[in-house]
């Protein structure tokens, strides 16, 4: 159709990826939409300049120059789950909105995932093309039933729950790790949720992965990791390329170590077609069985995917918010000026709850919060954005992209799928009055039954430290000139700006700690931007006891308790993200008794 005067006018969208038809029609009412396939990176920054929307799957790398060079771009939109190509704090920076599709085709990827399960244990391809080749190898092709076996699932999120309901199905027995599941959903689905991948490897015949591509999970998987594995059991990967090491899988594959692989994804897509590349020859194996990236290749999940999207691009150019956009606005537009400090502090907080106190390698558990805004703040009519902001906070750092999804609009579904409970209270009456707001966060472990068949004879010393350790950690945190500062962690007293990559050390409190820790920052080119050291003035963690208080209160048979004085937090702002080597370093070297690095 030849461009008339009114078709300048429309809103320009660009498909450089095969999208269904479904999706585009409804676009095509009312904006250009223009499918360019094959484009290199420069051929698309040269043409990004006039397009309001961008629609793409995970071939295309939406990267910072192609946003920089995206002047009119208001969306990008991703048909599928997984926006680890696209550059979402560019994009965010740069006020445009990224939605994805993330449920549009799991069913897809967790029915792949058990045909690549069944075609692995059969022997499928490999049968298929012996016959195709006019063989008849009935017993070199026996293989393996899956009933009655334990398929290890590391990533119980929504794929990872469906193939386990599948496999719960097929007669097997279902074991997970993932530090961040609820336990009630697990249980629900009839999964041992396992508290550490360290538990999961030995047990699994078949191993499943179903993470994000994230800092975390990349590499998760080498040799150390399938060397504590079952002689002879089996790998599948239908989450992102990288999350298994490729040379790691097949090493283990030449030696016998793993009987089996069947992959989805690679590291680099396509792969690298250099026959000595590991990739190609976990290819070329006849124990590998592989497909080029189809996991959300059905027809439903294509017209599913195409239709969410494509739809929510709509929204954003009609000026409205979409439903499941990776880094949207908490805050409506009139609410903004009072809340926005007070958004921004509460998702912190959440985030370092995540990343202070629950590690990726262990399940947590936690899933009660009480959320107590003090002072001014008790007083706003909803606090519904203080909400989600929370919950996007305790999530981010562990899902896909910077914000999954979470808005608004979605917070109580995403926290209800997680399991996660928040309790809000207000008070008008701040427990101190050092701030006109003040935050509190405490963190609870859901209520375990009592064992039955254990009997502990326990100190009151005893039970105070397991409280402090176990059953409860307390963050507050209030704001100074609209910035968000933290005032408290468990038992201690602080004041930093939430802000940047921090690195947090627990440590006894002597001389000389201070610079043996910068010596050692120093050493791996860290620079120390800020410090504080928090003391421990807080007797437990009870929230809103100062120590002084309690010290009252403590009766004669408290007098064992361990001075705590002695001890405190170390809080340094560096200039950089340090690995698990350097931080391990601190502890090693520089006398600190844990340490976490948290980037807020
Ligand atoms: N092959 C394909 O075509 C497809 C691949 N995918 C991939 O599958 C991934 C999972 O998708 P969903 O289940 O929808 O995501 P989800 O966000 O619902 O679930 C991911 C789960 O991984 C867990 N997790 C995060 N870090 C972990 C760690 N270190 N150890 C163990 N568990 C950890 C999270 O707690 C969460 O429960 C996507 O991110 C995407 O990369 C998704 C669709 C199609
Ligand atoms: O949705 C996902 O995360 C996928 O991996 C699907 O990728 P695709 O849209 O098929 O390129």
């Amino acid at each position: 159709m030849e461009a008339t005067q009114e078709d300048a006018t429309r809103p320009k969208a660009l498909c450089p990826e095969k999208l269904s038809p479904d999706g585009l029609g409804l676009l095509r009412k009312s904006i250009d939409v223009d499918e360019r396939k094959g484009l290199t990176a420069e051929e698309l920054i040269e043409i990004i300049p006039a397009y309001e929307a961008l629609l793409v799957r995970s071939e295309t790398k939406v990267t910072a120059d192609l946003l920089a060079a995206a002047k009119r771009l208001k969306v990008v939109a991703r048909a599928g789950v997984g926006v680890d190509n696209v550059d979402v704090p560019a994009a965010t920076k740069l006020g445009i909105i990224v939605v994805n599709s993330p449920s549009g085709n799991i069913q897809a990827a967790a029915e792949h995932t058990v045909a690549l399960l069944l075609s692995m244990a059969r022997n499928i391809p490999d049968a298929c093309a012996s016959l195709k080749a006019a063989k008849w190898e009935r017993s070199r092709l026996v293989g393996v039933e899956v009933k009655g076996k334990t398929l290890g699932i590391i990533g119980l999120g929504k794929v990872g729950l469906i193939v386990a309901r599948m496999a719960r199905g097929m007669g097997m027995q279902v074991a997970a790790a993932d530090p961040y599941a609820s336990p009630s959903v697990a249980e629900a689905a009839n999964v041992n949720l396992v508290g550490s991948l360290g538990e999961l490897l030995p047990v699994a015949d078949f191993l499943t992965i179903h993470t994000p591509m994230l800092a975390s999970t990349k590499g998760m998987l080498s040799h150390a990791e399938i060397g504590q594995m079952k002689k002879g059991s089996r790998i599948l990967n239908v989450a992102r390329g990288g999350i298994v090491d490729e040379v790691a899988l097949l090493a283990a594959l030449e030696s016998g170590q793993i009987s089996g692989a069947a992959i989805d994804v690679f590291t680099k897509e396509p792969p690298n077609k250099d026959p000595e590349s590991a990739a190609s020859k976990l290819i070329a194996h006849p124990k590998c069985v592989c497909t080029p990236h189809l996991g959300a290749s059905t027809v439903e999940a294509q017209e599913n995917v195409s239709i969410d999207v494509c739809e929510q691009v709509l929204q954003i150019l009609a000026g409205e918010l979409p439903r499941s956009a990776v880094n949207a606005p908490i805050i409506l537009p009139a609410d903004h000026k009072t809340l926005q400090p007070f958004v921004a502090l509460v998702e912190k907080m959440g985030s370092l709850y995540t990343q202070h106190f629950t590690s990726p390698k262990e399940q947590s558990g936690r899933t009660t919060f009480d959320l107590t805004y003090e002072g001014e703040i008790s007083m706003i009519s909803s606090t519904k954005p203080l909400f989600a902001a929370f919950i996007k906070g305790l999530t981010s750092p562990i899902s896909d992209a910077e914000g999954f999804n979470v808005n608004i609009v979605n917070a109580e579904l995403v926290a209800k799928e997680r399991g996660i409970f928040v309790n809000e209270q207000k008070s008008r009456d701040p427990s101190t009055q050092a701030y006109s707001s003040l935050i509190t966060l405490v963190a609870r472990p859901p209520s375990r039954a009592p064992s039955l068949n254990r009997v502990e004879q326990v100190s009151t010393a005893d039970l105070n430290s397991r409280r402090a350790k176990e059953e409860r950690h307390i963050i507050s945190g209030y704001c100074s000139d609209r910035s968000p500062f933290i005032s408290r962690i468990d038992r201690f007293s602080t004041s930093f700006k939430a802000d940047g990559v921090l690195i947090i050390c627990h440590n006894y409190d002597s001389p000389g700690k201070i610079g043996v820790v910068g010596g050692l920052l120093g050493k791996e080119n860290v620079n120390i931007n800020f410090m504080s050291v928090a003391p421990a003035t807080y007797m437990n963690n009870e929230a809103h006891v100062p120590k002084m208080a309690q010290e009252r209160l403590r009766t004669p048979s408290d007098a064992s308790t361990p001075t705590e004085s002695t001890e405190a937090l170390m809080i340094l702002g560096v200039d950089r993200e340090v690995d698990d080597k350097v931080l391990k370093g601190l502890v090693e070297g520089g006398g600190v008794l844990s340490v976490s690095s948290v980037v807020l």
